[in-house]
């Protein structure tokens, strides 16, 4: 059986990435862990106000619960790294969302900071210039979980059964949990014009987004797979330097309103370019753990959100 899924992609492309600089393990849905087939959830506590799935998916192209279709995300997740799903929220739950983001603009908590690719403090034992130490710049901001309203589409569809169970399949996990402290679950990434997020591997093994608002402009997410392998401890300096010079083809993902993707960034080199447009790039970031009560550091609460509760 075959589905009307846009798997993917790619425009492979010459990118003159122009990054500069430092220093910091930052990053807030880079460092998500998470993970299940039978997928346990802890969603005990949904809101009497959560909306039915079909409210939010499309799932006449897009039936979660179909187990050839489970296994054909998984497939394409597994040999690609990347599974996109273009209309995956109806136009409809996407307006609410992306109206919330409006009413909370002035919450959001963005700073500039220089990091290292590998999310690292530098190692000194390498030169300021090495790739290992090279810094880049990112400036996009976010507003936490606890700013998102009880009601949203997309904590309905953060906390729904069906909706983890269907993860938990695709990604090859045994479960999935929410975090446990208040701000790192579901994250509202904002990049307005000239902001962006640059060249990194994330600490966690997957992410999984829902493009929101997509920008006129630029702001496109680009990346090169498989360049390290950070379980083995190759670091593949050679490889880094290259796309950080701007000398090797990367693929593009464009992604509509609507689009959910998962993507492995552990191993994948990659960068959400400047925001050229007018129109704020907003991107919601679902995050999960495989195990229960995990709650993200507080130094990178205070990193990524200015604040620990
Ligand atoms: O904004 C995006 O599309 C991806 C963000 C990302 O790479 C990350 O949060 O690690
Ligand atoms: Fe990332």
């Amino acid at each position: 059986m075959t589905f009307p899924l846009v798997f993917v992609v790619l425009t492979a492309l010459y990118s003159t990435p122009k990054l500069a600089h430092i220093a910091l393990p930052l990053l807030g849905m880079l460092d998500r862990g998470i993970s299940a087939n039978i997928c346990e959830t802890d969603t005990a506590t949904l809101p009497e106000t959560s909306m039915n799935l079909d409210a939010i998916v499309d799932l006449k192209t897009y039936p979660l619960a179909d187990q050839a279709f489970r296994q054909s995300c998984k497939d394409t997740f597994d040999q690609t790294g990347v599974l996109s799903m273009p209309g995956f929220v109806t136009p409809m739950a996407i307006d609410t969302i992306r109206k919330e983001g409006d009413v909370n603009q002035d919450k959001v908590y963005a700073k500039t900071e220089e990091h290292t690719v590998y999310l690292s403090a530098p190692d000194p034992a390498y030169a300021k210039d090495h790739p290992r130490n090279r810094l880049v710049v990112s400036s996009k901001g976010c507003i936490t979980d606890d700013l998102i309203p009880q009601d949203s589409a997309l904590r309905s569809l953060y906390n729904s059964e069906d909706f983890r169970s269907f993860l938990c399949e695709v990604l090859g996990e045994e479960a999935v949990y929410q975090y446990a402290d208040p701000l790192s679950s579901i994250n509202l990434h904002f990049a307005r014009t000239g902001q962006e997020l640059g060249w990194h591997f994330d600490n966690s093994s997957f992410a999984i987004t829902l493009m929101v608002q997509a920008p006129e402009k630029g702001g496109q997410f680009e990346y090169v797979e498989n360049v390290r392998d950070a379980d083995a401890g190759d670091m593949n300096f050679d490889a880094v330097g290259d796309i950080l010079d701007g000398t090797t083809p990367v693929k593009e993902l464009i992604a509509e309103a609507g689009t959910l993707v998962f993507f492995r960034g552990r191993n994948s080199m990659h960068r959400v370019a400047p925001n050229e447009g007018e129109r704020t790039r907003m991107l919601a970031v679902l995050a999960y753990n495989s195990e229960p009560g995990v709650s993200l550091s507080e130094e990178a609460r205070l990193t990524f959100y200015g604040r620990v509760s």
